[in-house]
């Protein structure tokens, strides 16, 4: 397990900025290509069913525009799974949306919509797409993406960012272990294992450490460093910590 950790890029919230004025700029596209110059070993994108950030338009320009992977989040709707099947993405990851939620609250309830969510990926996987589950770090919805034919899974990581940047130790310490028992549990069934949501440069060396850990997918936290330091420093910055991180654990 000594391949190097992959970062994916989420750019997401340079299309929330352009968003906020409407026209093109900041284009979601040019960031990504920064970010995939800046060593981005993929870029992520999360097309909204109700398009607050990242556009239909920013999907096909990113799919023609990207020589790195594209990992397309998407919630479980035929809509969804139409597009997916258009563009037939390097990665689909698939997550939980509410409408009224500020960002992706929890992970996706597997367990209990399992029937559903096997025959609703079996057709992204038929179609060349590695499919991954965005998911609490929880023992049974583990075991149901594993059982519906998932090939990878994510780690949701928010309570444990948020537990972090709050100075609450015991609940930051708890969530910790909390992800690295599922990640070896997940690790065990067969499961490539992914992690993120909120990570920045303080929450990331425990997170980057975990040797089952394959891809860390981060964005809001460098979207907004970028501000005061630029796009291509604040990710290789990223790239520099979780590098160090990993090391550490040799
Ligand atoms: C699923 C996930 O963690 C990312 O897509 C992240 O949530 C960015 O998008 P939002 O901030 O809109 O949730
Ligand atoms: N799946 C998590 C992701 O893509 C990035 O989340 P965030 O760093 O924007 O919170």
């Amino acid at each position: 397990m000594s391949e190097r950790l992959r970062l994916g890029v989420n750019i997401d919230h340079v299309a929330t900025v352009r968003n906020a004025r409407g026209g093109d700029l900041p284009d979601p596209v040019r960031a990504a290509k920064l970010a995939q110059a800046a060593g981005a070993d993929g870029i992520t994108a999360h097309l909204r069913e109700d398009r607050r950030h990242i556009s239909d338009r920013d999907i096909d320009a990113l799919k023609s525009a990207l020589s790195v992977p594209l990992n397309f989040e998407m919630a479980a709707t035929d809509e969804m799974q139409a597009i997916a099947l258009r563009h037939k993405p390097h990665a689909v990851c698939i997550v939980p949306e509410r409408r009224e939620e500020r960002t992706t609250e929890g992970g996706l309830e597997v367990a209990r919509d399992e029937n559903r969510l096997a025959h609703f990926i079996a057709p992204l996987a038929e179609a060349g797409c590695r499919v991954s589950i965005f998911i609490a770090a929880d023992r049974p919805q583990i075991e149901a993406a594993a059982r519906i034919g998932a090939s990878v899974v994510e780690l949701h990581t928010g309570a444990y960012c948020d537990a972090h940047a709050e100075g609450r130790e015991a609940d930051r310490e708890a969530e910790l272990v909390r992800i690295t028992d599922m990640a070896g549990y997940a690790d065990e069934l067969g499961l490539e294992v992914h992690a993120g949501h909120g990570l920045t440069y303080g929450s990331v060396p425990p997170i980057a450490a975990l040797p089952q850990v394959r891809e860390l997918n981060i964005g809001h936290f460098l979207i907004g460093e970028a501000i005061f330091r630029g796009l291509d420093p604040a990710i290789r910055e990223m790239r520099r910590v979780m590098d160090e991180a990993r090391e550490l654990t040799r």
